[in-house]
């Protein structure tokens, strides 16, 4: 800025692993959104590295990222994202397009990820026929449709009520259970209460990283 470095995130050490639930917590400018967007390779750090399973990111080239961002990331975000225009079953195929897989199969591989969401009776819809609920679960969809090694939401209940923001959270819980890894950018105390782990950034740094309490999250139904 103005010939000066602006380092966004700084000594940044961190191990992510499998069926790990982070939130990642922090004031306004602490380094969140840097530091999802590196997670999900949509950035690139300029110093340091970056493996995500396993894979070097700093290292590949524009083609590399989009298809590791296709194949190993499940974006999910505030404003849901969906093509308007596209129904339920379409915006849910949508990551599918990169695979050489009949359109049988992608079909079939997004009805799934609906019944998951239980969304299984809405394909035919278009995204401005749902609830905010329920579009965030057709985004959800979309996310793991590609049976992804991590989730990242950035902040997926800030445009939901509270009442929503319980129901997506519970499925969050639940696909937690499942197995998947999930990483939550959020400045909501409730969101960070339901997660595992949470790493909160002050200045570009990890200022704590601790794991919630056991019997707490459990008086949340986890
Ligand atoms: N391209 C850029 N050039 C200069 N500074 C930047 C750039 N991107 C981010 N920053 C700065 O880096 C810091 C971290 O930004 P970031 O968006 O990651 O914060 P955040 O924690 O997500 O904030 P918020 O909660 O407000 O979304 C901020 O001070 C921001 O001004």
């Amino acid at each position: 800025m103005g010939g000066e470095q602006f380092y966004a995130l700084r000594d940044i050490n961190l191990h992510i692993t499998r069926n790990d639930y982070v939130a990642i917590i922090g004031p306004s400018g602490s380094g969140k959104s840097t530091l999802m967007n590196i997670l999900g390779c949509l950035d690139i750090p300029s110093s340091g590295e970056y493996l995500l399973d396993d894979q070097p990111v700093a290292s590949m080239d524009e083609a590399e990222l989009a298809k590791i961002r296709n194949q190993s990331v499940g974006f999910i975000f505030q404003s849901f994202n969906l093509l308007p225009r596209a129904t339920v079953l379409a915006n849910v195929m949508q990551p599918l397009v990169y695979r050489m897989l009949p359109t049988s199969e992608r079909q079939n591989m997004a009805k799934q990820a609906l019944q998951r969401v239980g969304l299984a009776d809405k394909l035919g819809h278009f995204p401005n026929q749902l609830s905010g609920g329920q579009r965030q679960r057709v985004a959800i969809a979309r996310a793991l449709v590609t049976k992804p090694a991590i989730l990242l939401g950035d902040e997926p209940t800030g445009n939901l009520d509270s009442k929503t923001t319980q129901d997506i959270m519970k499925l969050f819980d639940e696909l937690h259970r499942e197995g998947h890894t999930i990483v939550l950018v959020t400045h909501e105390q409730e969101i960070a209460d339901h997660c595992q782990r949470v790493i909160r950034l002050v200045d570009g740094k990890v200022a704590k990283d601790s794991r919630n309490d056991a019997a707490q999250r459990e008086r949340l139904h986890v």
